[in-house]
């Protein structure tokens, strides 16, 4: 039987947050949960203009992949991106083999290796999204942080059932590979700072932080826009001062929120570490001692107190 609603894969923050906004456009939505299926309602919880908690609630039905039935056209993956290629399998079964699979994660890398595992005719589209969200339960979620989401196909097939029409308004991009850079740059100069000294994004805008921000953003900007970089058509654009307002932008709004590493640390989860300054640490030709520094800061959290002081030394 062909489901022509959304299965969303995760119900993390971003999942339950794409479940509220599908919801909204009048879409059917299934989210396939890993752990523990609610069994009560979606709940959204925003701040109105005025400072006070709205909370709104959608009819979705959650599940998990033995209760699947049916064949999807439209998948979107919200998982973190070492889950992704296991989550997809998880369910590809009950993807339809014309229809189109969507990624929601951070950093560089997983979004392309998933493609060798994609039905033959199937899109997939990655995308990428500055919003901020926090999960308070398997059924609730919390927005934190204002941003934006693109969508850009990066597996095109002819005979696809929805041609390279990405089926959500306004999120379409034709240069998604650019996005993907430029939000991996974001994410590796807010995550690994507020991860390693445990703070939210809008305090890597403030002393004594600031300084390493600026040093990071000038480090990334020159790596990206080196001829020796492997993405260097997308990045070669790049200067210092276009980098620093794009990831203070980000930072500002979404001062209040922990970013995803934050959360993951302070939980004691696996990091996308890899995927964020592993990226760089392995890519970039240029030096880059402070992605290099993050990147082994995060393997090592033991000695995170360490890595903390050594950095705060190094630039002050
Ligand atoms: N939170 C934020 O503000 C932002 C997050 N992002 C990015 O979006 C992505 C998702 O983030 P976020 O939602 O915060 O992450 P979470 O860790 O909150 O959620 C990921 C969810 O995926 C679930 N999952 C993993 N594998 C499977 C599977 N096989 N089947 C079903 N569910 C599965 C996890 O299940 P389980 O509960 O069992 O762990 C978890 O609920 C990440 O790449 C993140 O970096 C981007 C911008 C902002
Ligand atoms: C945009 C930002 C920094 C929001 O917190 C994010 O992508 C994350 O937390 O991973």
């Amino acid at each position: 039987m062909t489901k022509d609603g959304w299965l969303i894969v995760g119900n993390g923050s971003i999942g339950l947050l794409w479940a509220s906004k599908l919801s909204e456009l009048g879409e059917e939505v299934t989210v396939v949960c890993r752990s523990s299926v609610p069994s009560a309602p979606l709940e959204v919880e925003n701040e109105d203009e005025w400072g006070a908690t709205q909370t709104r609630r959608y009819n979705i039905e959650f599940t998990d992949k033995n209760h699947l039935t049916g064949k999807y056209t439209k998948t979107l993956l919200c998982t973190k991106a070492f889950d992704l290629i296991p989550a997809f399998l998880d369910i590809r079964a009950h993807t339809k083999k014309r229809g189109i699979v969507a990624t929601l994660c951070n950093g560089m890398g997983a979004q392309h290796d998933l493609i060798p595992h994609l039905k033959k005719h199937q899109n997939l589209w990655a995308g990428v999204t500055s919003e901020g969200a926090l999960k308070l339960s398997p059924n609730s979620v919390r927005k934190t942080g204002i941003g934006d989401t693109f969508f850009g196909l990066i597996r095109d097939s002819e005979q696809c059932l929805f041609a390279d029409a990405f089926p959500f308004p306004d999120v379409q991009s034709a240069n998604v590979e650019q996005r993907l850079i430029e939000k991996v740059a974001i994410n590796a100069v807010i995550n690994p700072l507020t991860a390693i000294f445990s703070i939210r994004n809008g305090q890597v805008l403030e002393q004594p932080i600031r300084p390493i921000f600026d040093a990071a953003i000038n480090e990334l900007a020159q790596a990206m826009r080196s001829q020796c970089f492997k993405y260097n058509a997308h990045t070669k654009n790049v200067t210092p001062e276009s980098l620093h307002q794009r990831i203070s932008t980000v930072a500002r709004l979404t001062a209040m929120n922990c970013s995803s590493m934050y959360e993951d640390v302070r939980n004691l989860r696996r990091t996308e570490n890899e995927y964020i300054s592993g990226f760089f640490h392995r890519e970039a030709q240029e030096d880059t001692p402070l992605q290099d520094f993050f990147y082994h800061a995060l393997n090592d959290q033991e000695h995170l107190e360490e890595h903390k002081k050594k950095l705060l030394t190094m630039y002050h």
